[in-house]
């Protein structure tokens, strides 16, 4: 039985567990076994599959086995074995948690999630099946780095007296510091796998003064230099300022704030406040769900390394709210989006008594949280953390005498309007009343502890990442499925994101990539949270469907809307295609930075009908004005923002070239179109019939086939939309045919033997057959 709890409940009805097999309950005894609360049951975290990476667990999804459904009456019935029922009764008056592992754990903090029904305080254990050929080869690893760091350990502690004595910055290795046995079980493959590597020099580290633990669990990390946001923004945060940090995506934020607030974490370990106060140190706000989990598990395997780490868990929407109560108990990092946080709090007093003496407050991608319907959760967050005792009310107007607390808070994006830009770095005057819903409202809300916070400021001139290269392609408006199609063809890549402006746009681009054989996955925020993550994975893995046999093109695409602009840090993403142009200039910078992360490159590029191109390139002229103004810049889009006022250069795609995959396209939109219309024009029978139903109504055949007709705006297509539905099945099969038969063959370009499909375009692209796009090198960015 696997969660998404509600609906596998259903499903599991009157059946026993897949662990035990066959037998109905019903036929069985019911000794040694007690109906017991659904959040009782030993509910653990669904394994991950191989192909994924994420080794802690599929998010929020659980599984629970040895329990059985039975209905009763209209109520359906848990019953499990009394051991664990009486276990979890135990549990849920000290709240140790119930879970054999869960899967949002930090390292250590997994200790207390062990099986209770086995070993309540236990030493952790791994939530993996067991797998024994992996498991010896670990128990190997395991022996030789232990006597690696035998044998190293005088070395060590030489460097740490040396660390003491000043010499910090000549304290060159760091060695990976000594496992707790008991723990070691717990931390990621991953990381175990790092610590076995060679020495790490971490000597530019050094200034940060970071502790011993830390250093050596970024050393596992292999991260040998901090970037120059962490540079700049932890030693202002572990001094104890609020920090208000600007720098380009991809540039490292999250261990940004992420450094500062572990470090705090291990002074109040070291100091025995961590078992004494069972408070959260620190609370993360985060504008989307996806980027909450990410921002989990980028500090989780910073955590990794920790002998004793501290208990992070995501709060978000989406996934069961019973466990994220559960896990909230006995955080002591929380990372939320703003909606399920709200939520949570407002229903929990403990939980928010607990959050009130947190040591850091934190706002990721703090422009983005006043969009989307996030400010009000985002405001209630932050006035109930201000709040002295329950209930009692802030009063707008009272800003200004609110007591200073003692949290810190740290904010963070690539984006911050200029004015505010200006004001932060003391060239305006510094004055945060901006009007509601402004990000100076919002920093006013947040209640600095200090009245100044440090403005740190990596990218005064450029949001943009630096190995990244622009372009963008004029089309008809009509024309962009042609073109999208086009690019993918002609600028392989490992993965390629397209953004969209609208959900029906994804709903529509997935299957006609797909129909082109291409392994395209969607994300968009009408999807179930289960299905966004499963994309979200399908998407990271290398798998390359076997479906397709142009395979040598983008090995994996993910169509999307905006929720997947801000902050995700998806390694190998090498190129971005803006199928409809950004709404704003920030978007285009959000968007954008999905790729030419960290040191990498990649290539950002827009699609632009006639009416687009002109105020696009207005607006990205206006990204990079300012930067080509005042750096002494080599990048193209910069030099050519200042000498010409253009914000991109225009690619000049082989238009010919791009005709002769009209026919395929034009095949697998037809395709696409008609399911899509049929799929809508049945569900609106559907809802046609149930509607007639409930007045108690017949409707004769007329009546249903005008179902869903419109005479309104938008009728055109509603009109074409009706004529797709009315397409046979036979026409439909003709058309699968007809493109398996296009994609089959190479594209004939008209020129000689220059072909484009079928297995080798790779090879073409290289060069194998000459001057075939006029240029070997993709799109010749
Ligand atoms: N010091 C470092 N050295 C090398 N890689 C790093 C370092 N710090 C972070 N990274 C890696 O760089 C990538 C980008 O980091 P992160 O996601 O924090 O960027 P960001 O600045 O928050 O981007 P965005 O603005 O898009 O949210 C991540 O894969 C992270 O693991």
């Amino acid at each position: 039985m696997v969660a998404d709890k509600k609906r596998k409940r259903a499903e599991g009805h009157g059946k026993r567990s897949k662990a035990t097999g066959a037998t109905p309950k019903r036929q069985k005894s019911n000794a040694g076994k007690r109906v017991t609360r659904v959040d009782s049951l030993a509910w653990k975290s669904v394994e991950v599959p191989e192909m994924f990476d994420d080794a802690e667990g599929f998010y929020g999804l659980e599984e629970v086995e040895g329990v059985d459904i039975v209905r009763d009456g209209d109520t359906v019935k848990f019953v499990a074995a009394v051991a664990e029922s009486d276990n979890a009764e135990n549990d849920a008056e000290e709240f140790g948690g119930f879970d054999d592992a869960p899967e949002e754990t930090g390292a250590a903090s997994d200790q207390d999630s062990s099986p209770p029904s086995t070993k309540p305080a236990a030493p952790v254990t791994s939530d993996k099946k067991p797998k024994p050929q992996k498991k010896a080869s670990k128990a190997q690893k395991k022996e030789k780095k232990e006597k690696k760091e035998g044998e190293k350990k005088e070395k060590l502690e030489g460097e740490k007296k040396g660390k003491k004595e000043g010499e910090k910055k000549k304290a060159a290795k760091v060695e990976p510091a000594e496992a707790d046995p008991e723990l070691e079980t717990n931390v990621f493959a991953q990381a175990a796998d790092l610590a076995e590597d060679e020495d790490v020099d971490m000597s530019q580290w050094a200034p940060l003064d970071l502790s011993q633990e830390m250093l050596s669990s970024i050393a596992r990390l292999k991260f040998l230099k901090p970037s120059a946001i962490q540079i700049r923004a932890i030693p202002e945060a572990m001094n104890g300022h609020d920090v208000i940090g600007k720098a380009a995506t991809g540039s490292g934020k999250t261990l940004a704030f992420g450094i500062p607030i572990v470090e705090s974490w291990l002074a109040k370990r070291a100091s025995n406040e961590v078992a004494e106060k069972r408070q959260p140190t620190a609370l993360i706000l985060s504008p989307t769900r996806e980027l909450a989990h990410q921002i989990a598990d980028h500090l989780k395997k910073l955590c990794a390394g920790l002998t004793t780490g501290p208990y992070i868990c995501s709060v978000t929407g989406g996934l069961a709210v019973q466990k994220q109560q559960r896990q909230l108990e006995k955080a002591d990092i929380v990372i939320g989006t703003p909606g399920r946080m709200w939520e949570v709090m407002s229903t929990g007093s403990s939980v928010l008594g607990a959050l009130r003496g947190i040591d850091f407050l934190v706002v990721d991608e703090a422009d983005r949280l006043l969009k989307d319907g996030q400010f009000k959760e985002a405001e209630d967050i932050l006035k109930a953390l201000d709040r002295t005792a329950p209930g009692e009310e802030n009063d707008d107007d009272s800003d200004d005498e609110k007591p200073r607390h003692h949290r810190q808070t740290l904010v963070f994006s690539a984006t911050f309007n200029k004015g505010l830009q200006q004001k932060l770095a003391g060239k305006a005057r510094y004055n945060l009343l901006g009007g509601t819903e402004s990000l100076e409202y919002l920093l006013q809300k947040l209640n600095f502890r200090e009245e100044h916070p440090k403005f740190v400021d990596t990218n005064p001139v450029s949001q943009m990442a630096e190995n990244l290269t622009e372009g963008l392609i004029q089309c008809g408006d009509l024309e962009k499925d042609l073109y999208l199609y086009a690019i993918l063809l002609l600028q392989p890549s490992r993965r390629a994101l397209v953004f969209t402006n609208s959900i029906n746009t994804v709903r529509r681009l997935t299957p006609f990539l797909q129909h082109l054989n291409l392994p395209a996955f969607s994300l968009h925020s009408d999807m179930e949270q289960k299905a966004r993550l499963r994309s979200i994975e399908r998407f990271k893995s290398d798998n390359t469907s076997t479906e397709t046999s142009t395979s040598t093109t983008t090995s994996s695409i993910l169509i999307a809307t905006d929720v997947a602009a801000r902050g995700l840090d998806i390694p190998n993403i090498d190129l971005v295609i803006h199928y409809h142009v950004p709404r704003t200039a920030d978007d285009y910078v959000h968007r954008s930075g999905r790729t030419a992360r960290a040191a990498s490159a990649g290539i950002s590029i827009l699609l632009c009908g006639p009416k687009e191109a002109v105020p696009t390139q207005r607006l990205i002229a206006k990204v990079h004005a300012a930067a080509a103004a005042t750096t002494n810049t080599t990048s193209r889009a910069k030099k050519l923002a200042l000498t010409t006022g253009v914000g991109v250069h225009t690619i000049d795609i082989d238009r010919r070239l791009v005709s002769h995959l009209r026919p395929r396209v034009v095949l697998a939109k037809k395709i696409t179109e008609t399911a899509i219309a049929k799929e809508r024009g049945a569900r609106e029978e559907d809802w046609l019939k149930n509607a007639a139903e409930d007045l108690g109504v017949e409707l004769d055949a007329d009546e249903l086939a005008q179902a869903g007709a419109w005479k309104g705006k938008g009728s055109g297509k509603k009109l074409r939309e009706k004529e797709a539905a009315l397409v046979g099945k036979g026409e439909v099969k003709q058309w699968r045919w007809e493109l398996r038969e296009l994609l089959a063959k190479r594209v004939n370009t008209g020129v000689s033997e220059k072909y484009l499909g079928g297995v080798d375009v790779e090879g073409l692209l290289r060069g194998a057959r000459g001057e075939f796009l006029g240029q070997v090198e993709g799109l010749g960015l």
